[in-house]
Formats: structure tokens, C-alpha cells, sequence
């Protein structure tokens, strides 16, 4: 039923006003729109509090089964027009900013993204909670408050500057509310030695532990229109007061309080750091025992806690929850071994996101038993019980020993994962089948009833209503309103796709995208460009297997091919690239400068003119991508075929009507299903084709660079001083291409990849073909909502019950 709050304009005015006038000792229009957002804010929380109070009152009552979504990094971006939305307020609040002659927009550009997240893994968890919230399933987030997020990146000169994401400097989180009283101690460090506990039962005992103070602030997470109100729970660190006498210096306070300032920027390569250990047991441990305490609270058995909570693992960041649980359950409840391993692998279910080796996280015995001494303890002991168990079974010895927990002197956190759970899931449909048939095969071959796959998703409200405010008119005025409850009524715009009116409807709307991004490249970059142009983005982290090396590959190409034959006939093209580096990653860096090299060198030269532009836009981010991504007629998802573990900005461009040059990697492939063959751009190897270089050692790149001189050219062109002021990086490139080996296979996929490139302007060139294939991408988007997604986690991995006040069936 649906929910939303009888509101109108004049009372939000009655209410905003207060609001204002108790915060601020000014006058409306003398505010800032930092100010107008504070206010705003402050009088939003008014609004969804007593239903977050009740919501929390009624789940307890009932006892709900609660899953909670453990991960190390959320992504939310900025939260205020969700919130709205989502309270079925928004077009309310926008009418009262304009009776009151405030300008909502720049009040909604006042909210610094929420970015505790490095990309596609963080971003999925914050559109889980929204999706846990709108299904109305009982779904909680577990993870950390970083006072730094995402690093903010400045391009100084052409190089990737990072500096620190100060957001909770200005505001601090207007959303969050402290709950002091689930606050926790969590211990690190010291030794432990078991102790006799009486009637043959051992109790570890500590000395000199490190304990510090988890206190919690919950963020809410509200539901579309349903009333439905869940926790996303960060937890902070503070000193305890009872060992404040250990911290007497401010370093040592300092040193403390390290442990949530910062997010790791790494998306795809471990650091290893005793830090980021420290944060990732930090959140689980103190989740995990408010988890124990409020299920006590049931007056239930602790044996049974599997019939009431679902802890999920996101990704190998928090892996260390089965160990973890288990330490709980026997030391803090005195629940025997078995009993509690198997409440343990009832509750513990586990996601894989990548299947790049070095983001597996390994923590050296060394190092883990030195942090974590009582739960390296727990793991041994799972791990030996664990193999005498698989032998006692008569498993394959082999296979056996390549799954323990501890090898090598290492702890390897996605084994504990899976041994610790009773579910693995991939995120899209080729990356479920290369973990049970490479990266995890062993597993699947002595546990294969715990794979099962769940293809990523977004949240359509986010993209189309709030990012695409003017798509979503056009297609309440085709298909009238319901896709906006329901988005899989968007599927009745296959009627019109060859509709000419609704044709020039669907271009018209892209224009206008396209016009509001313009804007904002002339006013951020001081380069104009034509919207009569293909504006032809790549928006993603900066990684080697993403390969925006094959995107700048191409526009050299095309950069030759204006300069050899400038009177030639081309479709204007602007390339828009928006990309983070991790600091460390030195060779993502140069990939960056190369970028910015060459888009100086195309954009000022007059013999180039409109035909091409380059523009790479800083410090890319959710709020970045909601201007971004309905603005594109090309979505560029060209990672080498089984490197992408699935992708979701594929899904967001589908859903807002840009055509999609693709490999067969990740989901690009279920969109390929989805939209049929001939309304995407497939190019590039196949997964199968990838892995026989691999089992053949055949791959010579310097044989093609070599024998393809156009090829030749191309790669020539980052190390003959062509593009200016690159030149050490340029060379670092040519090696990575030729010297080394080409190890993400661009040079084998170039020509398949120009060739595709090609059909992509002779196709633009006939608009009710192209409008054909953009209006077919977005009205067979529907799959890839994430309120979809997440019912089958509820339904088959947590297996919550039916929500109550959940509308979206
Ligand atoms: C240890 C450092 C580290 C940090 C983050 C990660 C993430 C798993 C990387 C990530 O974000 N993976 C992306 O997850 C998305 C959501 O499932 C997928 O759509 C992307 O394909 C995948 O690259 C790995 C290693």
C-alpha cells in the first residue's frame, strides 16, 4: 500500500521556516544554500523519524528476520533528493523553494556526496539499502564512519592530485544519529592464553589488550513511498573511559582515531596495512556483538539465531566475521563448538566481486595473529577442523589443501568466507560461472550447492526520476505513470520505439542532457563542445582492465585519420573520460596524463576543429555521474572479456538511453540479451577465446605491432613526441603494450574495437535507426533494477520473510 506523507506545499513552508529561523538567525534570502540544505535537512529528519521509530518498534515486536549487508564501503552520493523522492515529497518541496523564491538547485548542489566508497562494490551496497527499504524486506547496512571518504582528485597540469575528502569538515553528516547506547568495546592486539573455566570448560584471558569504544551512528534508509524506514549503522572509534589512562598523549588519541579517518583508496589491489585489518575487524566485531545482543533481547536460544539473523559478507572486507561469530558465541557466551559453527554457517553468506588475485585479500599469519591473537586462534581451529572434517569425508586431498584457510603463511579471507557460510554468489552471470570454473573451482567441486548467482543492479528512481528528471516526463507522456512504482511498465515503450513523435520526443530529451553537460565541461574545463557531436563516455575507476588505454587508442586513430585527410567525412565526436587512480597506482596515473596530453593537443588544433574533442572531467563521483551518464549516446564498457566481474554504470547508461559498445564481459552480456544483438555494439574476444592465450602462451603483441601498421602508428604516437609533454609516461605505455606483453590483450582487439567504432557513427548518422536502439535500451532496462536483486537475496540466500509493508511486488 502506498505510503507516502500527506504534505502540503503551505505546511513544508510552516515547517521549513521553523525549522530555519530555530537554526539560522537570518533571513531566508540572506542564506547560503549550505544553510537553505541545513534547514531543509533538519526539517526532512522531523518528517521521517517517527516512522524510523516505529519501524524499529514493529520489526521487534514481530521478530523479523534481519539481514545485515556487511560491507567496508557505502556509496550513497548525495541523499537529500532521495530522501525526498522517496518520502513522495520532492515536487512539493520544489514548489514551496519556488513560492518562496529559493533556488532548489543550488540547495541540492550544497550536499557533498556521501562517498565512504571507491566505486562499483560500494556503490551496489547503497543501492541495496534503498532496495532493501522500497521491497520493504528488514535489511540493515554494517560498516564504517571515515571522516575522510573517496580522496578528492584535482588535475593540476595533467596529473592526478589527490587531496582529502574533508566532507564531514563542512557539515558532518546532517543524516546520521549517534546511538550511544549500542555502543561496544572491541579488543586488538595482547596476548591470550585459555584459562581453566570450571566444569571442563577453558575461557580465554587477555593481557595487555588494546580495547577501544565502537559507537554507532545510524543513517536512515528510507523506502519509495512504502513508509518503510531501515539502518545503514557506521560505527566510529573512540577511547574508552576506563583505559583513558593508557592514552595520554594527543598522538596516542591521534592514533586511535585513525583507525575510521580514512578510506582506503584502493579498488582492486590489497594494502596489506595493519590499518585496514584493524578497520575491517573494528566494524565486524562491533556489529556482529550489537547483532548478539539485540537477538538476546528476543529471549530466543543463541543455538537458534539463524532463524532470526543473516549476516552478509561483502566482498573479503569483512571475511573475518565466521572467526569472528565464533569467538562471540563460545568466549563471550559460552556456546560449545559445534553448535556455534553451525548457528555460524547458517548465518554467514559471502559475495565475490572480483577475480583479479591480488584483491583476494591474504593476511600474513604474522601480522593477523599479531592483531587479532584470540581470533587467528578460532581461525586455526576451523581450519583443522575443516580439513579433518573434508578428509574424514574422503574429499580429494588436493583439492582439500587449496581451499584451507591457512596456507603458506597466509590467511586467506575468501576461503574463511566460504567455509564460514553457506552461500557464494557472483554478480552477474559469467563471473558466477569463471568462480565455479577458475577462480573458486575447488570449492565448487566439494561445495557446489553453495553457488548461485545474483546479476548486480541499479536503482532506477535514482538515474531516471532524480538524474533524469526530464526522460522521466517524456515517459509518463508515452507510457503514462506507473514505471515509476513499477519499472517493469517501462517495457511498454517497445510500442513506440519506431514511433517518429516519440523518436524526436527521446532525441529531444538527450539533446537537452547533453546541453546540460556541455555547459558544465565549457564551465569546469573552458572547452566548448557541439551537441550535434556523439558524446562518447567512459566513466569508471582507472584500471588497466577497464582499458581506457583501447578508448585513447582509438581516438589517436581517428586523430591520424582527420590529420591525413582533414576534408574527410567524419561524425563529430566528444570522448568524455571521468576516473579515479588509486594513489598508488603508478601506471593508471600516467594512463590519466596521457589523457589530458592528448586532449590539449586535439582540442587546440584548428585543423581538428569540432570533428574531435577529448574531455576528462575531475574528480568523478556519484552526484558527477547523475549529469554525466543521460547525457551519453555512447556507453563504453570495454574491459577484457571476464575481467569486469559484472559492472552497473552499463545499466545506468541502458536505462538512460545510450547505446552500448561492448565486449561480452560482465553484464554487458545479459544487456546484449535483454536489447537484442542488432541494438548494442558487441566487439572484442570472447571469454573462451581469452583464456586459450592462456593456456597456449600464444599472445605476441610486438608480432602485431609489427605486422598492423595502423596499429604500428598508434602505439608509435605515445613515444614520437606527438602528444606533448608525456613523454615518460607515454614510453611506461609502450612498454606495457609491446615490451611487456599487452597483458589485457588491446592490441589483439584494436581492430575489432575501430571496426565497431565505425558502425557507431555510420548507425548515429540514421537518427531513427539510433533512436530505434536508444529507445529499445531503455524500455528493456527493467532487469537490472536492483529491487529486483535484492528479492532474490532475500528470497534465496537470507531467506527473509515476506515484508509486510513493502508495496513493490
Ligand atoms: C582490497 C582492495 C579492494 C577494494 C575493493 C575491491 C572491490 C571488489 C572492487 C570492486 O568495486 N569491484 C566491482 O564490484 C562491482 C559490484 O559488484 C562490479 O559491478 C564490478 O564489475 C567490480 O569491478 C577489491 C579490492
Amino acid at each position: 500500500m502506498e505510503q507516502t506523507m500527506e504534505l502540503t506545499t503551505d505546511q513544508f513552508i510552516r515547517d521549513f521556516e521553523q525549522t530555519f529561523n530555530e537554526q539560522q538567525q537570518t533571513l531566508l534570502q540572506n542564506a547560503t544554500p549550505t544553510e537553505l540544505f541545513l534547514a531543509l535537512a533538519h526539517t526532512i529528519r522531523q518528517y521521517y523519524t517517527p516512522m524510523w521509530l516505529e519501524r524499529n518498534e514493529s520489526l521487534s515486536a514481530r521478530q523479523e528476520k534481519i539481514a545485515y549487508y556487511f560491507s567496508i564501503e557505502f556509496l550513497p552520493g548525495r541523499m537529500l533528493e532521495t530522501n525526498l523522492l522517496n518520502l513522495g515529497i520532492l515536487d512539493t518541496v520544489k514548489e514551496g523553494f519556488t513560492q518562496l523564491g529559493l533556488d532548489f538547485t543550488a540547495v541540492k548542489n550544497a550536499e557533498h556526496d556521501m562517498a565512504l566508497g571507491n566505486g562499483g562494490l560500494g556503490r551496489l551496497a547503497a543501492a541495496f539499502m534503498d532496495s532493501l527499504a522500497t521491497t520493504g524486506y528488514a535489511g540493515f547496512g554494517n560498516g564504517l564512519r571515515y571522516k575522510y571518504g573517496l580522496f578528492k582528485q584535482r588535475i593540476v597540469d595533467g596529473y592526478q592530485v589527490e587531496l582529502p575528502d574533508a566532507w564531514f569538515g563542512s557539515l558532518g553528516n546532517v543524516w546520521e544519529t549517534r546511538k550511544d547506547h549500542d555502543a561496544v568495546n572491541v579488543r586488538f592486539f595482547g596476548n591470550v592464553y585459555m584459562a581453566d573455566a570450571g566444569e571442563g570448560k577453558l575461557k580465554p584471558v587477555y593481557s595487555n589488550a588494546q580495547v577501544l569504544r565502537a559507537v554507532p551512528y545510524d543513517v536512515p534508509q528510507l523506502g519509495y513511498k512504502n513508509g518503510v524506514v531501515n539502518n545503514l549503522r557506521l560505527w566510529d572509534v573512540e577511547i574508552p573511559e576506563e583505559y583513558e589512562l593508557n592514552y595520554p598523549t594527543i598522538a596516542d588519541r591521534r592514533r586511535v582515531e585513525d583507525i575510521t579517518a580514512v578510506l582506503y583508496p584502493d579498488d582492486s589491489t590489497e594494502e596489506g596495512k595493519k590499518l585496514r585489518l584493524m578497520q575491517e575487524y573494528f566494524m565486524t566485531s562491533a556489529g556482529l556483538q550489537t547483532i548478539v545482543k539485540s537477538y538476546l533481547k528476543m529471549g530466543l536460544p543463541l543455538e537458534k539465531i539463524y532463524e532470526k539473523v543473516s549476516v552478509h559478507i561483502n566482498d573479503t572486507h569483512p571475511a573475518v566475521a565466521p572467526a569472528e561469530f565464533m569467538r562471540i558465541l563460545i568466549d563471550d557466551y559460552g556456546m560449545e563448538w559445534d553448535a556455534a559453527w553451525n548457528a555460524t554457517t547458517k548465518v554467514m553468506s559471502y559475495t565475490n566481486h572480483t577475480i583479479l588475485s591480488e584483491a583476494l585479500e591474504k593476511w600474513s599469519t604474522g601480522l593477523f595473529s599479531f592483531v587479532l591473537p584470540r581470533v587467528f586462534q578460532i581461525i586455526v581451529e576451523i581450519d583443522n577442523r575443516y580439513m579433518a572434517q573434508m578428509g574424514a569425508q574422503g574429499a580429494d586431498y588436493a583439492r582439500v589443501e587449496n581451499t584451507r584457510i591457512v596456507r603458506n603463511g597466509q590467511v586467506h579471507m575468501a576461503h574463511l568466507a566460504i567455509i564460514g557460510g553457506h552461500s557464494v554468489n557472483g554478480v552477474a552471470q559469467i563471473h558466477t560461472e569463471l568462480l565455479k570454473e577458475d577462480t573458486l573451482r575447488d570449492f565448487y567441486a566439494l561445495t557446489p550447492e553453495k553457488f548461485n548467482n545474483k546479476t548486480n543492479g541499479i536503482v532506477q528512481r535514482r538515474w531516471t526520476q532524480i538524474a533524469a528528471p526530464v526522460l522521466s516526463q517524456t515517459i509518463d507522456k508515452w507510457i503514462g505513470f506507473e514505471w515509476r512504482n513499477d519499472i517493469h511498465a517501462l517495457r511498454a515503450l517497445n510500442d513506440v520505439v519506431d514511433n517518429p513523435r516519440a523518436q524526436n520526443d527521446f532525441w529531444e530529451v538527450k539533446q537537452l542532457a547533453k546541453k546540460r553537460l556541455a555547459d558544465y565541461i565549457e564551465e569546469t574545463t573552458g572547452v566548448h563542445v557541439s551537441t550535434d557531436a556523439i558524446f562518447d563516455v567512459q566513466v569508471k575507476r582507472l584500471h588497466a582492465y577497464k582499458r581506457q588505454l583501447l578508448n585513447v587508442m582509438h581516438i589517436i586513430k581517428l586523430y591520424w585519420d582527420i590529420k591525413d585527410n582533414p576534408e574527410g567525412d567524419f561524425t563529430p565526436r566528444v570522448f568524455i573520460f571521468g576516473a579515479k587512480a588509486a594513489p598508488g597506482y603508478h601506471f593508471a596515473k600516467s594512463i590519466i596524463k596521457v589523457i589530458n596530453e592528448l586532449a590539449n593537443l586535439i582540442n587546440n588544433d584548428p585543423e581538428i576543429g569540432d570533428k574531435l574533442k577529448v574531455v576528462f572531467l575531475e574528480n568523478y563521483r556519484v552526484s558527477l555521474a547523475e549529469l554525466i551518464i543521460p547525457a551519453a549516446n555512447v556507453s563504453e564498457q570495454i574491459s577484457l572479456a571476464s575481467k569486469e566481474a559484472s559492472g552497473t554504470s552499463n545499466m545506468k547508461f541502458m536505462m538512460t538511453g545510450a547505446v552500448t559498445m561492448a565486449t561480452l564481459d560482465g553484464a554487458n552480456i545479459e544487456i546484449r540479451d535483454e536489447v537484442g544483438e542488432e541494438n548494442i555494439v558487441i566487439f572484442g574476444m570472447t571469454k573462451d577465446e581469452v583464456y586459450h592465450h592462456y593456456e597456449t602462451h600464444d599472445y605476441n603483441a610486438r608480432y602485431l605491432y609489427d605486422t598492423d601498421p595502423v596499429l604500428h602508428r598508434v602505439i608509435n604516437t605515445f613515444v614520437d613526441g606527438t602528444i606533448p609533454r608525456c613523454q615518460s609516461e607515454g614510453s611506461e605505455i609502450f612498454d606495457a603494450l609491446v615490451t611487456y606483453n599487452d597483458e589485457y590483450f588491446l592490441l589483439e582487439d584494436f581492430q575489432s574495437y575501430v571496426a565497431a567504432q565505425a558502425r557507431v557513427s555510420a548507425l548515429y548518422r540514421d537518427r531513427e535507426r539510433w533512436m530505434h536502439m536508444s529507445m529499445m535500451n531503455i524500455a528493456n532496462s527493467d532487469k537490472f533494477t536492483s529491487d529486483d536483486t535484492i528479492r532474490q537475496y532475500a528470497e534465496e540466500i537470507w531467506h527473509l520473510s515476506l515484508p509486510h509493508a513493502g508495496r513493490h511486488r
